[in-house]
């Protein structure tokens, strides 16, 4: 018995020393849009489950992470929030571009500007050479504030349909948005990360033992991995 005992416990030291530790794949997806039109708002939400109490126009990029399950397989879905405004972007932008699995384009329905603006983003991903294989989808946002609503469903439709892309429209601060969905913000993501995890896995991978909220600003040197997106947390 104490052989038996022995030989099983140097076989479970063995197995836990010699397995590698389990992979996380990562998939990147890039918000951007103009500044205001509420992408932090929308990542925060989905990231931290609510809408952040107060927000300041990002410099830069923020980078957020939610550790998501499908089909049984954990995945780290990686929102890297874009900032909207030129002066904050410039030199940052070819980072953003680098390794994305996906793109989520953001208007406000309140700003018939924010919807007009589309195009010129679409054209920043084609210069940044973004292939059609990338998943793209277009999000509405504040539909909470519908009474003031500049862009109608129709108008976005055509324009998401001329472009390919599937359109939802939702609120970062009340998801429900008149509908019975409970968390529609969540939905769409997750509905991203699905179409991802079904394609060939192009994703770089980490141990999955890694915090699944980041929400703070750093700076290029802190972050050390640029070109790779794949750090430890
Ligand atoms: N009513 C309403 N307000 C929202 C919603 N989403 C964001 N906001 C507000 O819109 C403002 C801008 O939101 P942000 O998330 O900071 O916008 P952003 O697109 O990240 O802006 P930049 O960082 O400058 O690119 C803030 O005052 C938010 O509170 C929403 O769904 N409904």
């Amino acid at each position: 018995m104490a052989d038996m005992e022995s030989s099983l416990e140097f076989s479970s030291s063995l197995t836990s020393s010699t397995l590698p530790p389990p992979r996380t794949r990562i998939f990147k997806i890039i918000v951007i849009g103009d500044s205001g039109v509420g992408k932090t708002c929308l990542t925060y939400r989905f990231c931290a489950g609510k809408f952040p109490d107060k927000t300041e126009a990002t410099i830069g990029v923020d980078f957020r992470e939610k550790l998501i399950e499908i089909d049984g397989e954990k995945i780290k879905v990686q929102l890297w929030d874009t900032a909207g405004q030129e002066r904050f972007r410039k030199s940052m932008v070819q980072h953003y571009y680098r390794n994305v699995h996906a793109v989520v384009f953001v208007y406000d329905v309140t700003s018939a500007a924010s919807f007009r603006s589309l195009p010129a983003w679409i054209e920043e991903c084609r210069q940044h050479a973004l292939g059609h294989e990338v998943p793209r989808i277009l999000v509405g946002n504040k539909c909470d504030l519908r009474h003031a609503a500049q862009v109608s469903t129709e108008l976005a439709q055509q324009f998401a349909d001329a472009h390919s892309m599937p359109l939802f429209e939702t609120s970062a601060k009340n998801p429900q948005g008149g509908t019975n969905d409970s968390d529609h913000v969540e939905a769409i993501f997750m509905t991203v990360a699905h179409k991802l995890k079904s394609q060939k896995p192009l994703v770089l991978s980490q141990p999955a033992n890694t915090v699944t909220l980041r929400g703070q600003d750093q700076d290029e040197e802190q972050r050390g991995n640029w070109g790779c997106n794949c750090w430890r947390s």
